[in-house]
């Protein structure tokens, strides 16, 4: 049977509250792109951890987790979903609870290599003619290979600041060290604090939101001009 054609891939990564998922979400929608959330698998199999009440210490416990995760994505930037068996996660992966606990669930080698196969398969399947992907090793692990590679990053400040205004429950100082304590343990398993050779970084520090879209998408447009002209 023919293949058919691979979407054009979009790769972003960076640290915890740069904007990847909402800057990937809207910039999608522009451009006619599917969007993907890897760090939304992460969230769901360490909220799937809390409901078994597994010991994320254990990786073979967490491993064990993965032969009947049930996981399914809405990958439309304008129906996001993610639900695990007949439960919808969407809010509840976003929890502290959940956001304190999936880093470590998130180190497991056999966790990363399964999530990273799922990760390929859904962006190759995908209805539309490009799909923004964003994590943390999408440029250098997931999708290498990708048309377009970007590291989304602003100071420490600027995404606490940004962070905290989102986030009304908790204060700012505990928003903040919990924003800090999930980078430092992330950064110990992959590199996403410096761009990759052949990775553009995109600095959103002193930029708005709609600027630091406009910003995605001309690296978007410069990067696929070049390769027509390659
Ligand atoms: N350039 C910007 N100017 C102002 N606010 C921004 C900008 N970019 C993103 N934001 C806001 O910053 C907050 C964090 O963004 P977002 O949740 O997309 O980050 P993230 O990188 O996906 O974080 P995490 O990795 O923790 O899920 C959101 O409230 C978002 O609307
Ligand atoms: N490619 C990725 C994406 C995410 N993670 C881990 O998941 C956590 C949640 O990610 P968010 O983007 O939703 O904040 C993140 O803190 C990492 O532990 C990952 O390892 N690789």
């Amino acid at each position: 049977m023919a293949r058919h054609t691979l979407p054009t891939l979009v790769a972003i990564d960076g640290p915890a509250g740069s904007g990847k998922s909402s800057v990937s979400r809207a910039a999608a929608r522009r451009l006619g792109f599917a969007y993907l959330d890897t760090g939304a698998a992460y969230r769901a199999l360490a909220w799937l951890a809390l409901e078994r009440k597994t010991d994320n210490t254990q990786a073979d416990a967490i491993t064990a987790l993965l032969k009947d995760f049930d996981y399914s994505i809405g990958t439309d930037p304008d129906e996001y979903f993610v639900t695990v068996g007949q439960t919808d996660v969407t809010d509840a992966i976003r929890s502290p609870e959940v956001s304190a606990a999936v880093s470590a669930v998130a180190r497991v080698p056999a966790v990363r290599g399964a999530l990273t196969e799922l990760f390929r398969s859904i962006a190759e399947n995908v209805d539309r003619p490009g799909v923004i992907i964003e994590g943390r090793d999408i440029t250098t692990i997931v999708a290498p290979e990708a048309e377009v590679r970007i590291l989304l990053t602003a100071t420490e400040e600027a995404r606490m600041t940004r962070r905290s205004a989102e986030i009304t429950t908790q204060s700012a100082e505990t928003v903040a060290e919990q924003l800090r304590s999930r980078d430092r343990a992330d950064s110990q398993v992959v590199d996403f604090m410096s761009a990759a050779d052949g990775v553009i970084t995109v600095d959103s520090t002193h930029l708005d939101f709609e600027q630091t879209i406009e910003a995605v998408i001309d690296v978007y447009h410069t990067c696929t001009k070049r390769a027509l002209n390659e």
